[in-house]
């Protein structure tokens, strides 16, 4: 029986750049990414996605917005990763390195897809162009996407 784990993943963007951050340790290490993590007991997606922004780059998001979902599964593991996507333009706070992530800005025309996820480069044009989505991949390891699809919705806004 598959079971599943709730994640966040939350993209800062201001005047045409995008915060991404490198992830130093753990699951998807050596890869830039947005920043998230596990929702824990007791906390909501949006507190869970809040924590890990102001944890990971220290930012403090006030509003965060709806993106995507996405879930993602493994081939030969049960876990179905239910990763929720949020971006913000309104936070306050200075970037900072954390043990988990170094920060840094692109510019939304330079996003470095080659040192990312690979169905990052899939979905990051709906999230470029505020439009909301849903999807699913199926991997093999962490570099090769068996299966997928991507639909554009309308997912309740924060
Ligand atoms: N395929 C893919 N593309 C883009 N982003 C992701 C994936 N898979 C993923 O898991 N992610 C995202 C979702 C989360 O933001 C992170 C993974 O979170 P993780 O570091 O495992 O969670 P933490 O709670 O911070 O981990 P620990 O503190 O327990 O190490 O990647």
């Amino acid at each position: 029986m598959s079971k599943k784990k709730i994640l966040t993943l939350v993209f800062v963007r201001e005047a045409g750049k995008i915060l991404l951050g490198f992830k130093k340790r753990g699951f998807g290490a050596g890869l830039w990414n947005g920043f998230g993590g596990k929702v824990e007991e007791g906390e909501t997606i949006l507190q869970g996605a809040k924590r890990e922004l102001l944890e990971e780059c220290g930012l403090k998001a006030h509003s965060l917005k709806s993106v995507g979902l996405i879930n993602f599964e493994f081939e030969s593991d049960p876990t179905i990763l239910e990763v929720h996507i949020f971006q913000t333009s309104d936070f306050s706070g200075l970037v900072a390195e954390s043990e988990e992530m170094r920060p840094r800005w692109y510019s939304e025309e330079s996003i470095p897809f080659s040192q990312m996820w690979p169905d990052d480069r899939l979905w990051f044009p709906y999230m470029l162009k505020d439009r909301q989505f849903e999807g699913y991949f199926l991997f093999k390891g962490m570099d090769i996407i068996l299966n997928h699809w991507l639909k554009e919705v309308n997912l309740l806004n924060s």
